[in-house]
């Protein structure tokens, strides 16, 4: 017997509907306290919070994402996390293949019943596993529901990737959906809309309500088209999503009093170091112990510059007037990030590189659009 797949009053999560597609029943949702979750997962099928496992039922919003993603006969689409399969079947009546990357075991073993059950195996290929911890194989584009708490490094890995595709609609919690389609000059223009927009368009299709799933999330939701740009501008994706990190770390702040935090000084000058081939801490040689006080102090994370003995050092205060030089020569002394278009940010990277002035810790490699 197939998990969950039980008489109708009795199954936890999903139920064979008339339309004979398995659908996740509000009656039969069972509320996620440990103690029940401990009960009923030996009864049948257990919908899992930490897995964001919340089911689309209504089959109108179902059709209407598959339409609107405008999926063709000879398309391969990919489905991040498809669940019992409710849109995965829908998928697979419109599209030529679907690659469905799925990390729960038994929402695997239901899918490809289902599937099976329908004759369409030949046409899913199921990956079982963490969709950040995958490659993706070619495809055309992405249509999903996805685990909200994935989010931002899903967008990540689909925008910033290496594989080419058309669209991505992708069902998000409503809030993030926000966040996503801010634009420059909104009071929520942020980090992760400044990001994902440098390489793709993004469109508001419809909010869909926290009813329409089974068991219901806190939050509503809503669907968005992302579309990666033809034309990419040419810019270091590292070092850019360095640079909106620290712009963005206080958007409403102006650029100069930011540049003018000592701690930022301080990191901008060891990145900037290392960047031009010098050692950590090369560029404050006048500062006695400086390399050594810096490297220790390191360690000790957050307070690492309060006790550094930089602070009063040539060398940082020199690269601080280098900083603020490059704003205040180009008028961008008193602007604040939120304000700024994508060519103004662009410009001042390109304006700080050009004055040796970087902004990526070469020793890690950041993908995190937001945080
Ligand atoms: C919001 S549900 C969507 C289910 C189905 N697509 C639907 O609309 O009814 C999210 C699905 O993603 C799966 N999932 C959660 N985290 C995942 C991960 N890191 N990688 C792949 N799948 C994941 C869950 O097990 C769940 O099946």
């Amino acid at each position: 017997m197939i998990l969950g797949l039980k008489k109708q009053t009795q199954t936890l999560g999903i139920v064979k509907s008339a339309s004979s597609y398995y659908l996740a029943s509000r009656r039969n949702y069972h509320s996620w306290s440990g103690q029940v979750e401990k009960k009923k997962e030996q009864d049948g099928l257990f919908l899992h919070k930490s897995k964001g496992q919340h089911l689309l039922t209504n089959n109108r919003i179902l059709d209407a994402i598959v339409r609107i993603s405008d999926v063709r006969p000879t398309d391969t689409v990919l489905e991040i996390g498809p669940g019992t399969g409710n849109l995965t079947m829908k998928l697979l009546e419109a599209a030529q293949n679907v690659v469905a990357v799925e990390i729960d075991k038994r929402m695997v073993e239901i899918l490809g019943k289902r599937v099976a059950d329908h004759g369409l195996e030949d046409k899913l290929t199921i990956i079982q596993k963490d969709v950040l911890k995958t490659d993706f194989p070619q495809f055309d584009l992405v249509v999903a529901n996805i685990p909200y708490n994935i989010s931002s490094p899903l967008v990540a890995k689909l925008v910033y990737g290496s594989n080419a595709f058309r669209s991505a609609t992708l069902l998000l919690q409503k809030e993030f959906s926000r966040r996503l389609l801010a634009n420059p000059g909104d009071s929520d223009f942020n980090r992760l809309a400044v990001n994902v927009k440098l390489v793709a368009d993004v469109q508001f299709v419809m909010d869909v309500s926290k009813r329409e799933f089974v068991p219901p999330p806190k939050v509503d939701s809503s669907l968005v088209i992302i579309r990666p740009k033809e034309v990419k501008p040419d810019v270091d994706v590292q070092e850019w999503l360095a640079f909106t990190r620290t712009c963005f770390g206080n958007k409403n702040k102006t650029l100069g009093s930011m540049f003018r935090q000592k701690k930022k000084v301080i990191e901008l000058l060891n990145f900037s170091a290392g960047r031009n081939g010098a050692k950590v801490g090369v560029m404050n040689q006048k500062c006695g112990n400086f390399d050594s006080e810096v490297e220790e102090a390191k360690d000790e994370d957050e307070d690492w510059i309060n006790h550094s003995l930089c602070l009063d050092t040539d060398a940082s205060s020199m690269f601080k007037e280098r900083l603020i030089g490059v704003l205040s020569s180009n008028g961008f002394q008193e602007k604040r990030p939120s304000k700024l278009s994508h060519g103004e940010l662009l410009h001042l990277l390109s304006l700080f590189n050009q004055a040796g002035i970087f902004f990526h810790d070469i020793t890690s490699l950041p993908m995190d659009l937001h945080e």
